[in-house]
C-alpha cells in the first residue's frame, strides 16, 4: 500500500475510534484541538489524493452513530455539522466566498456556539411529540422521555400562530454550576468524572432512566427551525426573524443572538463574547455565523456534511495535550508540600503553560498520572491551569510513578501525612525557610507573644531584608537596624524594640502556642501548660503522656511528639530561652481548684482592670472553656464596660451575667 494511502487508512481508523469515544461513550481520550489537527491532516491528504478517501472517512460523515439501546428515529431532514474557522483571516475568506456567490445585501446572524448536544424536537399541533439526538445525521436516538424532563423546554407551544408540524433544533447544555456539582458528587463517590460539560450533557441525555436525566439540571436553547408543515406556512424570511418566531411560541432562544452587517461587526461580536466567556452560565466554544437571508441560504446550499451558509468561528482551544516531564515539590507558607507538574511548554487558553499544580497525593491517584505521560491540560479564563486527564494510550513503557519525597525539599525535615488529610506537610516549622514568614507572624501575634507593632508587613520585611531568620533573632534587633524598613523612623523603631523587650515576659501557655505546633491552639496550649507546668517536663513527655492532657487526642499527641523529636525545633526553643523569654512558674492547681471545670464562659465588653487575655487564661486554668459567642450552653457571661449584643443575647437566653468586679473576686 503506498505510504499516503496507508496514512489515510490509519488516520481514518484512529479518528473513527476517537469519534466513538466522543459521540458514543461521551468520554473522549484526547483534547478537541488534537482531534481537529488529526482531522485537518486527513482532509489535506484526501484533497490531494481523493482516490484514497475511504467511504468510512470522518470527513464524509456527521458525528457518531445512534446507540442501539434506543429506538432509532429517521430525521425528517438531515441534521448536519458546521465548518470551522479559527481566526479573522479565515473568517474573512469565508465572508469573501459568500459575497462572491450572493452579491450585495448580505447580513449575518451571530450566535453563541453552545457546547452541548444537538437535539431535534417535533411539535404536532403545538404539542411536544418526540425528541431525537443528531446521531449520524440521518438517524438519531429517540430520547423523547429524557428531553421531556428539561424544564425550559415547553411541552406545548404558546399562542395559536404556529404551524401544525414544527421541528425545533437546538442545543441541550449543562450549565457550569450543574457540571461542577455533578463531578463533585462523582468525586465523593469515587466515580469516573466527566471531562467537560458537553460530554456530561450528552451522557445525561442518553440515559435509559429519565429520572437520572431529570436530576442533571440541563438547559436548552433553540438555534434553528427544522422541518415545517405545511411547507406553505408563512415563516420569516431571515434566520433572525425565524428565531424570533420560535421565541414567540415560548421556545427558549439565547439572548446573545445578534444581527451583524459587516465583517467588522462580526469580529466585534466575537471578541466581546469571548471576553465574557468565563462569566457565562454555560460553556461556549466559539460563535456561529449564519447568512441571515433565507433566500441566500437556499442558493448557497450544502457541502458533504455542513451548510455553505454558516460557519463555526471557534475560540482558541482551552484544552491541549502535552508531556509531563517531571514533578517538582514546592513547600508552601504553611508547610504544605505541593507537587507541581513540569510540562513541555504548550500554548493553551491564550498563554504558554509550562507547569501546573497537581494539588496533592489524592489528586495524583485520582488522575492515575505518571511522569512521562501525555496529559490533557485545561486553562479556562483566568483560572489556573488544571491537568484534567491522562491520555492512557500514549503512556510510554518507562513511565514513572510520582513519589512524594520523605524529606522537605527546602529544609530537609521529615514530611508527614496525617491519615484522613489530603495534604503532606513539612515538619520543619520555624526551621523551614519556606514557612518562616508565617511562623514568625504567628509567633508575634496577639494571642502568642503579642509583640505590639510587629504586624505582618513588618515581619515580611524583616525576613526579606534578612534581619531575622528565626524568632530568636527578633530579640537581637536594634532600633537602628529596623530603620531599614519602610515607613519606620527612629521613633517607631525604638518603640518596637521596647515592645519586643516587654514581650519577653509571657506565660508558659502563650510560649507553647507561639511555637506553632500543628493543631496546638490557644486552649490546648493552656491545657498543656497546666498539665506539665515546666518546659523540661513537657520536653521529656511521650505521645502516651500527651494523650492524658485535656483536649489532646492521638493526632495532636502525635504532632507534639513529632515536633519535639526534631533537633532543630529543640534548638529554636533553647535559643528563645537563651534570648531571655521567661514566664512565671505555673501555679500548682489542686484538683479541687478546678472549680469551673465543665463550664463555658464568655467575655464581652471592655475590661478596665484585667487584661482580657490574662482573664481568659486564668478562667481556663480553673477549668472553664472560654468561648467567643453566647449560646444556651453558656454558663456565665462576663460583661465589661459598654457590653453590647452578647449581653442582650445572654439576657434573652437567661444566661448568668457578672461584671468585672465579680470576676476578679472569683479569680482571686
Ligand atoms: N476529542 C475527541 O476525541 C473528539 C472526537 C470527535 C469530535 N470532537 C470534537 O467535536 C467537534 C466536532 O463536532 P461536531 O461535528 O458535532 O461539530 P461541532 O460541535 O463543532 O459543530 C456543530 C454543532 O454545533 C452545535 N451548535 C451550537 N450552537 C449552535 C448554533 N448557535 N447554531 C448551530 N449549531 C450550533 C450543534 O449541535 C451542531 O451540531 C470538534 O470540536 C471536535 O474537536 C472531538
Ligand atoms: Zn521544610
Amino acid at each position: 500500500m503506498p505510504a499516503i494511502q496507508n496514512e489515510i487508512a490509519q488516520l481514518t481508523a484512529e479518528l473513527n475510534q476517537h469519534n466513538y469515544r466522543y459521540y458514543v461513550d461521551d468520554s473522549p481520550s484526547i483534547p478537541d484541538a488534537e482531534y481537529d489537527r488529526l482531522l485537518n491532516r486527513l482532509k489535506a491528504l484526501e484533497t490531494e489524493h481523493p482516490e484514497f478517501c475511504r467511504p468510512d472517512s470522518p470527513t464524509q460523515r456527521v458525528g457518531g452513530e445512534a446507540l442501539a439501546k434506543f429506538e432509532q428515529i429517521k430525521h425528517l431532514k438531515p441534521m448536519l455539522s458546521l465548518d470551522n474557522v479559527f481566526d479573522e483571516q479565515e473568517f474573512t475568506a469565508f465572508n469573501q466566498r459568500i459575497v462572491d456567490k450572493t452579491g450585495k445585501d448580505l447580513s449575518y446572524c451571530c450566535e453563541p456556539k453552545l457546547d452541548g448536544l444537538a437535539v431535534s424536537i417535533v411539535y404536532r399541533d403545538g404539542v411536544f411529540e418526540r425528541a431525537a439526538t443528531r446521531g449520524d445525521g440521518q438517524t438519531g436516538e429517540d430520547i423523547t422521555e429524557n428531553v421531556r424532563t428539561i424544564k425550559s423546554i415547553p411541552l406545548t407551544l404558546r399562542g395559536d400562530n404556529f404551524p401544525p408540524l414544527v421541528e425545533v433544533r437546538g442545543e441541550v447544555i449543562m450549565p457550569h454550576k450543574a457540571f461542577d456539582a455533578l463531578n463533585e458528587r462523582a468525586r465523593v463517590k469515587g466515580d469516573k468524572l466527566f471531562v467537560n460539560p458537553r460530554n456530561a450533557a450528552a451522557g445525561s441525555l442518553r440515559q435509559l432512566d429519565s429520572k437520572i436525566t431529570a436530576s442533571r439540571a440541563l438547559g436548552f436553547y433553540a438555534y434553528a427551525l427544522g422541518v415545517v408543515e405545511p411547507e406553505t406556512w408563512e415563516l420569516a424570511d431571515s434566520h433572525y426573524g425565524q428565531l424570533e418566531q420560535l421565541r414567540s411560541w415560548g421556545v427558549p432562544v439565547s439572548q446573545e443572538v445578534r444581527g451583524c452587517e459587516t465583517v467588522a461587526e462580526v469580529m466585534a461580536y466575537y471578541y466581546d463574547i469571548q471576553q465574557r466567556r468565563s462569566s457565562l452560565e454555560f460553556e461556549i466554544d466559539g460563535v456561529v455565523v449564519k447568512v441571515n437571508q433565507i433566500a441566500h441560504q437556499l442558493s448557497l446550499g450544502f457541502v458533504a456534511k455542513a451548510p455553505r451558509w454558516a460557519t463555526a468561528f471557534k475560540f482558541p482551544a482551552q484544552e491541549e495535550m502535552t508531556l509531563l516531564e517531571g514533578v517538582d515539590f514546592q513547600v508552601g507558607r504553611t508547610g504544605a508540600v505541593t507537587p507541581v507538574a513540569r510540562l513541555k511548554p504548550v500554548f493553551v487558553g491564550g498563554v504558554t503553560v509550562s507547569n501546573a499544580t497537581l494539588h496533592n497525593a489524592d489528586e495524583i491517584a485520582r488522575l492515575g498520572v505518571k511522569v512521562g505521560d501525555t496529559i490533557i491540560i485545561r486553562r479556562a479564563g483566568d483560572v489556573i491551569p488544571q491537568i484534567v486527564a491522562v491520555v492512557a494510550e500514549k503512556r510510554p513503557d518507562d513511565a514513572k510513578d510520582i513519589v512524594f519525597p520523605a524529606h522537605c525539599p527546602v529544609c530537609d525535615s521529615e514530611v508527614e501525612r496525617v491519615e484522613g488529610e489530603a495534604v503532606t506537610r513539612c515538619t520543619g516549622g520555624l526551621f523551614c525557610e519556606a514557612q518562616r514568614k508565617e511562623a514568625i507572624k504567628h509567633f508575634a501575634s496577639r494571642k502568642a507573644l503579642d509583640i505590639d507593632g510587629m504586624g505582618d508587613k513588618v515581619v515580611e520585611q524583616l525576613i526579606d531584608k534578612e534581619l531575622v531568620e528565626s524568632p530568636a533573632d527578633l530579640f537581637r534587633l536594634t532600633a537602628s537596624a529596623m530603620t531599614m524598613l519602610e515607613r519606620m523612623g527612629m521613633k517607631s523603631a525604638t518603640k518596637l524594640v521596647a515592645a519586643i523587650e516587654v514581650a519577653k515576659q509571657t506565660t508558659f501557655a502563650r510560649f507553647l502556642y507561639a511555637l506553632g505546633i500543628r493543631e496546638v491552639g490557644e486552649a490546648t496550649a493552656a491545657n498543656l501548660a497546666a498539665y506539665f507546668k515546666t518546659l523540661e517536663a513537657l520536653k521529656a513527655a511521650s505521645a502516651e503522656e500527651f494523650i492524658k492532657v485535656d483536649d489532646v487526642g492521638t493526632i495532636v499527641a502525635a504532632h507534639l511528639a513529632h515536633f519535639l523529636a526534631q533537633p532543630h525545633n529543640l534548638e529554636v526553643i533553647d535559643k528563645l530561652v537563651e534570648a531571655g523569654i521567661h514566664w512565671p512558674a505555673v501555679e500548682e492547681v489542686a484538683e479541687e481548684d478546678l472549680s469551673l471545670k465543665g463550664q463555658t464562659w464568655v467575655l464581652t465588653g471592655t475590661l478596665t482592670q484585667l487584661n482580657r487575655n490574662d482573664a481568659k487564661a486564668k478562667l481556663q486554668a480553673l477549668g472553664a472553656k472560654v468561648a467567643g459567642s453566647v449560646s444556651k450552653n453558656t454558663d456565665c457571661l462576663v460583661a465589661g464596660a459598654a457590653a453590647g449584643s452578647k449581653l442582650t443575647k445572654a439576657q434573652e437566653l437567661g444566661v448568668k451575667v457578672i461584671d468585672e468586679e465579680a470576676l476578679i473576686a472569683i479569680l482571686s
